[in-house]
């Protein structure tokens, strides 16, 4: 455009440029009176798309918002456009980029997670969609609020709620441009063309953390903006193309239950915000990040458990979560000022659990490796993106085991009941891969414990052959997947044996596996608790 920006615009001298985008520069300003800094975002006039004008209408509806700027002041002088808003620090881009790792740490992203979806959760509450997430557009406080994680760049914003007729935004088949960044844009939005809504949004956060645990990156983030039509199409097909199992192998489960929740959401869904920060929460505590979780501290603190040079053993069977609070409890544990993980000489020998636990067989879920004194010191100090139990995860194995182990109906129904209490008093009612697996067992030794064949998974697109919802059940509606579970709950009571209780329990995995989110109705709970009851009634 030719023009060169003032030196002053309104009340405001203009320092260094702090950043820049799509749509302009970002400059940190000097106000004249009030004499503090602010970022000022300044566009031309004759921009293409004049995203400051846009976001000066969305900013006024977001103010109190925590983690949202403060639009200070704005205008236009001569062919300048300015939005004077919070000076704020680097972004999560930046700081990745600075810090030369190939893979952020667990705690990093799981603070991450907790404060985006919560900015997310305050926009959508107002009614604003943001629909262009990504590293850039997140950007951490200064001083005091350098904890905190703020989201900035809301040129490409909407309503989704008509202000005047109270409607959400219709579903249109309509071609339009793309609105949002090229890798975090959700499947649906970029490579279909749907309009975006707050899943869309979910979706862009949910692949965004994955990136940040991927070594270099998703691999279509890889090789820059695309220049050209045919780069940006292999783009899209390799985010078309990624499933969420391949994207997060080697991550703990949640990430992939996550980006599988946003795929499944309806377009006018309202996301379960509380749950999925409740879920990125209760990993970090597994992790033994217990305490302060919701605040980004960068650089990341040190581990509270250093598993280098623990002990010259190489393997150690971790029976249950009992070893990781024991852990965690230890890397608590301060001599004088010094935590006691922190000094070789000072680590006991792995502590006994105290119950008979040990004697069960190690699983390939129970195994903490500890790695040898050799070690390099500085990648120990990282968590690992290693695959992560949850202590559900734990116990669901576990039952799992118990399950297969299970001589008679009554030891069956024990370990069905378990089961079912164990998930109506998690936080999750959606079954996961390893409840799937329960279900799986469960099949296996109701239909025929005597065979060794693997069953076929319940979690599959298709439904195992035998099961009455053959070939049908995907394109069925919600309302008729409740009723199905329904049924089941109602007929339980009379099966007559177990090849039937194992057939119910085929038709409520498949039925389940299709739900959206995977979640375990009331009638579902009470279907499992009938299982239990009916196998009693059998012995
Ligand atoms: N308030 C702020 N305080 C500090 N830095 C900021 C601020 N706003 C923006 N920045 C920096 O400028 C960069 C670009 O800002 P922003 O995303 O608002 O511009 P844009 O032109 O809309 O970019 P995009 O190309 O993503 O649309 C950010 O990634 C961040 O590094």
């Amino acid at each position: 455009m030719g023009d060169c920006i003032p030196r002053r615009l309104g009340n405001f001298y203009l320092e260094e440029c702090i950043g820049s985008g799509y749509s302009g520069s970002i400059f940190k300003a000097y106000n004249i009176h009030t004499h503090s800094y602010v970022a000022l975002k300044v566009q031309h006039l004759d921009h293409e798309c004049p995203t400051n004008k846009y976001e000066r209408g969305f900013y006024p509806v977001l103010q109190g918002c925590e983690g949202i700027p403060m639009l200070w002041a704005s205008g236009v002088q001569d062919k300048w456009d300015y939005l004077a808003i919070s000076l704020l620090g680097p972004s999560l881009d930046n700081l990745i980029k600075k810090s030369g790792k190939a893979v952020m740490d667990l705690r990093t992203v799981c603070s991450a997670a907790i404060q985006i979806i919560t900015r997310l959760q305050s926009m959508h509450g107002r009614e604003i969609l943001h629909r262009d997430i990504q590293l850039g557009n997140c950007v951490i406080g200064r001083g005091p609020t350098e904890q905190t994680i703020y989201m900035i760049d809301f040129g490409f914003s909407k309503r989704y709620i008509d202000p005047h007729t109270r409607r959400h935004l219709p579903e249109s088949k309509e071609k339009r441009d793309f609105i949002g960044n090229y890798w975090f844009t959700s499947v649906n939005v970029h490579c279909r063309g749907t309009v975006p809504t707050r899943r869309d949004d979910m979706e862009a956060v949910a692949l965004m953390l994955i990136h940040m645990l991927t070594p270099n990156g998703l691999t279509w983030t890889r090789n820059g903006v695309p220049k050209t039509d045919e780069l940006h199409e292999r783009i899209k097909r390799a985010k078309k193309r990624s499933s969420p199992e391949s994207l997060c192998r080697g991550m703990p489960s949640v990430f992939e239950e996550f980006l599988r929740y946003c795929r499944k959401l309806k377009f006018a869904e309202c996301p379960d915000y509380d749950y999925w920060k409740e879920e990125f929460r209760e990993l970090a505590r597994q992790q033994g990040f217990a305490s302060g979780i919701e605040e980004f501290v960068w650089p990341p603190p040190p581990l509270p458990v250093k598993p280098a040079h623990v002990t010259p053993r190489r393997v150690v069977a971790a029976p249950t979560a009992n070893m990781e609070n024991i852990l965690h409890d230890l890397a608590k544990l301060q001599l004088n000022d010094r935590p006691i993980l922190g000094d070789q000489t000072n680590i006991p020998a792995p502590p006994k659990p105290d119950k008979p636990e040990a004697k069960k067989p190690a699983q390939l879920g129970d195994v903490i490796e500890i790695s040898s004194d050799d070690e390099d010191t500085s990648r120990a100090t990282q968590p690992r993106a290693a695959p992560t139990r949850t202590s559900k995860a734990i116990e669901l194995s576990r039952l799992q085991r118990a399950l297969l182990d299970a001589k008679n109906n009554a030891a069956i129904a024990d370990a069905v009941a378990e089961f079912t209490t164990l998930l109506q008093s998690s936080r999750s009612r959606a079954l996961t891969i390893d409840g799937f697996a329960f279900l799986d067992k469960l099949y296996k030794q109701l239909a025929n414990p005597s065979t060794d064949a693997r069953v076929q998974p319940l979690r599959t697109s298709r439904t195992r052959s035998g099961s009455s919802l053959d070939g049908g059940s995907s394109g069925q509606a919600p309302s008729s997947k409740l009723n199905i579970v329904a049924g089941l709950r109602r007929d339980v009571g009379s099966a007559q044996d177990r090849k039937v209780l194992a057939k119910m329990v085929a038709d409520f995995g498949a039925v389940t596996d299709k739900s959206s989110g995977r979640n375990i109705t009331k009638d579902g709970f009470a279907f499992l608790e009938g299982v239990a009851e009916r196998l009693r009634a059998l012995t």
